[in-house]
């Protein structure tokens, strides 16, 4: 059966202790095809994709249309995940009106929900303002890529027990303000343990350690086909080789008179 926001949203009250949610990244109609085939419950259209699949530095650059026409690619891929689309940066941050119109516009081509970084007052109350309007919500906190000229880097956040405790804070805000589940980016376990046990949605981690109640990966990593991959990050298959000879292997076949026989 397809998955809903609600299923999400109550992952963790299902009686039974629950699986852990499976979420990995999409950015055209194959790779949204490919990981909606092995069963993920959440296909996420991440803003990652301006650097695995547009080849910029950082997420920055992404504009609204750029990540319209990529969302709607991976929906026409995507049968049974749930889909949820990144909103880029400067989409949502410059009012709470620019985000509904943002948002709603990914929800028009066929997201189920948005997911948007951070975990200040600002951000929440755009948070809360969203969900009024029956548009579900994934909050973003602990590295959150859009902020990284700020961060210095893609850093691990929430070292200290003052940055632990701000992080902890905003995740209780986003619940609070109506996020169906969390991402928990880059940060501490025994920080992801503490918030997965504060909150009564789901957290979803990367690099955050065993204990969320799910896990995301960007796909071109666990599929090997990114040029390269954060520490956290494991490595499932390894394409871009595979690839790379594949393409080789045709050049020297055409030379060589092989092919096409
Ligand atoms: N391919 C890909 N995978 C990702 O997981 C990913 C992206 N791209 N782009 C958007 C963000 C950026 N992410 C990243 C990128 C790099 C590090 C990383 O290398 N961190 C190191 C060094 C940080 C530094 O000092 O600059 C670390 O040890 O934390 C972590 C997360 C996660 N996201
Ligand atoms: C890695 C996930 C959480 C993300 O935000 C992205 O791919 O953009
Ligand atoms: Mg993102």
């Amino acid at each position: 059966m397809a998955v809903s926001v609600d299923r999400i949203l109550r992952w963790k009250q299902t009686g039974a202790p629950a699986q852990p949610i499976t979420v990995l990244t999409a950015w055209d109609v194959m790779s949204g095809q490919i990981v909606d085939q092995a069963g993920a419950d959440i296909v996420l259209v991440g803003d990652s994709l301006a650097m695995v699949a547009l080849g910029y530095d950082t997420t920055l650059p992404l504009t609204t249309e750029d990540m319209v026409i990529c969302a709607k690619a991976v929906r026409r891929g995507v049968k049974n995940a749930l889909l949820v689309v990144d909103l880029p940066f400067l989409s949502y941050q410059t009012s709470v009106e620019d985000a509904i119109r943002a948002a709603g516009q990914m929800l028009k081509i066929g997201a189920q929900a948005v997911k948007l970084e951070g975990g200040h007052d600002e951000v929440v109350e755009t948070v809360r303002r969203l969900v009024q309007w029956g548009i579900p919500v994934m909050g973003h906190v602990g590295l959150t890529p859009q902020s990284v000229n700020q961060l210095g880097g893609f850093r691990k956040q929430g070292k200290t027990p003052e940055e632990g405790d701000r992080i902890l804070a905003e995740a209780k805000a986003l619940e609070q303000a109506g996020a169906f589940c969390v991402v928990l980016e880059h940060i501490p376990a025994e920080l992801a343990r503490n918030i997965t046990k504060a909150l009564s949605i789901p957290t979803i981690g990367i690099g955050a350690g065993v204990h969320c109640d799910g896990q995301v990966l960007v796909t071109a990593d666990v599929l090997g086909l990114s040029a390269w991959q954060p520490p956290f990050a494991k490595v499932y298959a390894n394409l871009r080789q595979q690839a790379v000879e594949a393409a080789q292997q045709f050049c020297e076949e055409v030379r060589s008179g092989q092919y096409p026989a």
